[in-house]
């Protein structure tokens, strides 16, 4: 079973507005909720793609029940932690440039960490779990790390996608695959990254240096390249305008594990992550498969070995 782990859900509240002023009443011309938080997200567009998951973290107050409610509606199972406070609201605001306000975790307790130790717990390693997103700033930033350590002493493979210092930390428990963006990548080492050159120069130097098996480094609308072993491919999506980022990594990691569990061919397996991360990016909200299958004919795979 695949399971997602979202310590930090939100409901994501898109507000398009014709022409954003900062400080000035602004009216929305179109507004979109949607449950949100990268495992969420990832356990979302793997639904769509016909790969059931059980959703895990926090939720609490009205916003979680919003979020239980929906994935329920969705047919996606869920076992979450309750916790006392209200799930946060991450407001995005559409209007020419794309600004994200994301909210503040509610207060999380030691027994709502035991109670999620608990559910963890019970993974075997039969078992994936997708670790995803910002962590609560009350919790320690090497929480990830802490958790993963048991599942991996269990044979559990994890896909991490988290950033700043939660992945730093969590980078030392080794997970079986990571997806950094090229800034995020950058950050990690201190320099800059604007080439794919330079992305895969910097993704091998990061399975080498955490004993990773499997990254993906994504670069917006340059696609993606993904390094294995000694190996390292690129996928660059179709040009076209995007409408949407948020997600698009999310559906970026759901496409990869949704094909990397039924193809050993990383091209092919790199090919269909893109298109589910860029069948985002030019859809209003989260990609359909038929959406994704359709830009895969268009994406262009490269193999970048010596
Ligand atoms: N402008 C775009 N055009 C085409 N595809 C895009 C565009 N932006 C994003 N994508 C697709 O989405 C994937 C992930 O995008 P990105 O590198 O921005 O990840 P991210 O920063 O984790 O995304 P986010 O946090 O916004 O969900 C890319 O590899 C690409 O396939
Ligand atoms: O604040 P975090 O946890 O880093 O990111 C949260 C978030 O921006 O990421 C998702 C898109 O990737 C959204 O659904 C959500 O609002």
């Amino acid at each position: 079973m695949i399971y997602t782990l979202t310590l930090n859900p939100a409901l994501d509240y898109v507000v398009e507005v014709a022409d954003f002023t900062e400080g000035s009443i602004n009216r929305t011309k179109n507004e979109l909720k949607y449950p949100g938080g990268k495992g969420i997200n990832v356990s979302r567009v793997l639904k769509r793609l016909g790969v059931s998951s059980t959703a895990l973290g926090f939720t609490g107050g009205f916003t979680g029940d919003y979020i239980e409610n929906v994935l329920k509606q969705e047919n996606i199972d869920t076992d979450f932690v309750r916790v006392n406070g209200d799930t946060r609201i991450n407001v995005k605001i559409r209007g020419g440039k794309e600004t994200e306000i994301n909210g503040a975790s509610p207060s999380i307790s030691e027994d709502d960490i035991r109670s999620l130790e608990s559910r963890l717990a019970l993974l075997d390693n039969e078992d994936q779990l997708v670790v995803a997103g910002s962590l609560p700033s009350m919790l320690p930033p090497d929480t990830y790390k802490r958790l993963m350590i048991r599942l991996k002493e269990k044979g559990i493979r994890v896909y991490l996608d988290t950033s700043g210092e939660a992945l730093t930390k969590a980078l030392e428990a080794s997970p079986y695959f990571v997806k950094p963006n090229h800034l995020e990548l950058a950050e990690l080492y201190d320099v800059s990254i604007s080439s794919v050159e330079e992305a895969v120069q910097y993704g091998k130097k990061l399975l080498d240096d955490f004993d990773i098996s499997h990254a993906v480094i994504s670069m917006a609308g340059e696609g993606a390249v993904y390094l294995h072993g000694d190996e390292a491919y690129q996928a660059k999506p179709p040009e076209r305008p995007a409408v949407n980022s948020v997600g698009a990594g999310d559906s970026l990691v759901a496409g990869f594990i949704a094909k990397h569990l039924l193809s050993n061919n990383p091209d092919e397996v790199l090919a269909f992550a893109v298109s589910a991360g860029s069948a985002t990016a030019f859809s209003e909200t989260f990609c359909t498969k038929e959406e994704v299958v359709q830009i895969n004919k268009e994406i262009k795979t490269a193999v970048l070995n010596e």
